[in-house]
């Protein structure tokens, strides 16, 4: 007979849940995922349904890692909610399952898991990308993911400044308020983006917010974009001279070498991961 699943609400998975211990099983676990060896990991590429009449999706993202017996999947779902609304955008819920029997083992809250993985992937990419001194960490938004990845990359970098943007002032000021350290409201993107190091886009926008002109050459740029953006639209508001570089995983592995002096971007959807071009080497792509 199985036994009950073990239950894990928010306040408990964000208590469980650490930046270190999240780093390092990301590292090893995208490390792996870009082997693309199926005995290791089988990741399939996420289901969404569109519910297009009230903006949002919902999605199912299963992966299995047979050597350590993980069986499991996120429920997910997406809504792009008005300013100020007290409902959550993301909304999920992780299972585990028992990978022998095939049933669930664990029913864990994904709204946290999901604030603190995507912002640990993107403190990864920093720690491989951002410029060697990094000093100006720069957030666009001031929703849950801005929250997970000022967060987490001021526990990982000592940043002189951080500024934030919001589209309405007093979110950004609302979210200032919540924090312990320093940071800079910004009434402008240009003005929060113009000498950054990191900048985090972590907004709902459909549309560019960020323009390339204002990125210091060497920054680099963690982008939570939104599932309706187009992918063309954010490699050609950087620049039009962009391709494909790599998928993290393979930076991770050493397939692909990391390099930090030039102007990168990671794409977290999909785990992508780019570089731009560095105007001086004649449209070479990186
Ligand atoms: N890569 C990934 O795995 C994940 C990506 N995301 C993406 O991160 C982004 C932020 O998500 P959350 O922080 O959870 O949402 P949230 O609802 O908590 O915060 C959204 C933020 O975006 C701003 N915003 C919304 N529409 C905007 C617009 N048109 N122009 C400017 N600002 C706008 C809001 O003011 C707010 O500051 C979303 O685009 C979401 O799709 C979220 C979770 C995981
Ligand atoms: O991967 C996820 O989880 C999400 N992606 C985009 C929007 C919400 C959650």
């Amino acid at each position: 007979m199985t036994e009950s699943p073990v239950l894990l609400n928010k306040h408990e998975v964000e208590r469980l849940l650490s930046y270190d211990d999240l780093i390092t099983r990301l590292e090893s676990v995208m490390g792996k995922f870009s082997k693309r060896d199926s005995s290791e990991i089988i990741q399939p590429v996420r289901s969404v349904v569109p519910i297009q009449q009230h903006n949002g999706f919902l999605g199912v993202m299963p992966a299995y890692l047979a050597a350590e017996g993980i069986l499991s999947t996120k429920v997910v779902s997406f809504y792009q909610r008005a300013e100020g609304s007290s409902l959550p955008s993301t909304q999920a819920t992780v299972l585990l399952f028992h990978p022998e029997h095939g049933n669930v083992i664990a029913i864990m809250d994904g709204e946290a898991i999901t604030a603190k993985r995507t912002a640990a992937v993107s403190a990864i990419s920093a720690k491989l990308f951002s410029p060697a001194f990094s000093e100006v960490l720069c957030i666009l938004g001031s929703g849950q993911q801005a929250r997970s990845h000022y967060d987490v990359l001021t526990k990982l970098f000592k940043f002189k400044e951080v500024r934030v943007w919001s589209r309405r002032k007093e979110m950004a000021q609302r979210f200032v308020n919540d924090l312990q350290g320093p940071v800079t409201v910004c009434g402008s993107v240009k003005e929060a983006v113009v000498g950054a190091d990191v900048i985090v886009t972590a907004t709902g926008a459909s549309q560019p917010l960020l323009f390339g002109e204002w990125v210091k050459p060497g920054a680099h740029v963690a982008g939570q974009l939104a599932h309706t953006f187009p992918l063309r639209y954010f490699l050609r508001f950087l620049t039009n001279k962009v391709e494909v570089f790599a998928e993290l995983g393979e930076i991770i592995n050493g397939t692909f070498p990391a390099q930090r002096e030039k102007t990168t971007v990671f794409k977290s959807l999909g785990n992508l991961f780019f570089h731009s071009c560095d105007p001086k080497t004649k449209n070479k792509m990186y």
